[in-house]
């Protein structure tokens, strides 16, 4: 009887409530448990096929959320995709918008209020120029719905870019069961990599 209750209420999760859970159980993650789960995560993004992409998006992580250790990833990328460009965002929280740079190697970054490292300024690329987009989550479902910091700074970005680009989120944790308020504004995933799996959505 409990087990079901409890079921019936994982189902109720709202984004809010899975924003709250998420965060604090990633900022609860022992150092040497992080280590491990970003270290099988790029095990996992090591099966990932760049050639057919050009033009890369990768968000830098903000560390004392302890996100995702995406350095390790373009290291890795940079090295067996060597022809991939990767672009960077610079993000004003007071409007919701991102601007998208060339990441070039005399590109400074440096770290926003929020602890994210962005470019200051360099070559400006549309969205619609991206190939392949990787996204920052809290949380994600079995549908590819993702739960973010609340600002739907992603959600309108993703928006922007072409329908035939592909979006894979990176997680350090496993899928809820299902974000009960998801809307039509919500783009979802793709392809979302975790430390144990790779989960396919849709394919293109
Ligand atoms: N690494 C990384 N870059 C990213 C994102 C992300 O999730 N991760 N974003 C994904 O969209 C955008 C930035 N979104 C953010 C939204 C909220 C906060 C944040 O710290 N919010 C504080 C309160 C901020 C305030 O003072 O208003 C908080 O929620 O406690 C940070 C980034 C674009 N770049
Ligand atoms: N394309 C859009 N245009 C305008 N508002 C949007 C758009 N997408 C989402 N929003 C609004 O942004 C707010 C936050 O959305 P949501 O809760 O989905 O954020 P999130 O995905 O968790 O955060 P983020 O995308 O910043 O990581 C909501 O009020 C939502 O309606």
């Amino acid at each position: 009887m409990f087990a079901d209750n409890n079921i019936f209420l994982t189902y109720l999760l709202t984004k809010k409530d899975i924003r709250k859970q998420y965060l604090e159980k990633r900022l609860n993650l022992p150092d040497d448990l992080s280590t491990t789960l970003n270290r099988q995560l790029l095990e996992k993004c090591r099966q990932l096929d760049l050639s057919s992409f050009t033009l890369v998006h990768i968000f830098l992580p903000i560390t004392e959320k302890k996100e995702v250790d995406t350095y390790a990833l373009v290291d890795w990328a940079r090295i067996a995709w060597p022809d991939v460009q990767w672009v960077l965002s610079k993000s004003d929280l007071s409007t919701g918008l991102m601007l998208h740079y060339l990441w070039e190697p005399d590109t400074l970054l440096v770290n926003n209020k929020y602890g994210i490292p962005e470019p200051e300024s360099g070559t400006l690329i549309p969205p619609a120029m991206l190939d392949l987009v990787f996204v920052p989550l809290l949380a994600f479902d079995h549908k590819g719905h993702r739960v973010g910091y609340g600002k739907g700074m992603y959600d309108r970005f993703l928006q922007e870019c072409r329908p035939d680009a592909t979006t894979i989120g990176l997680s350090l944790f496993d899928p809820v069961d299902s974000i009960t308020d998801t809307d039509s504004l919500d783009v979802p995933l793709d392809m979302v990599i975790t430390p144990g799996l790779i989960y396919q959505f849709k394919k293109k």
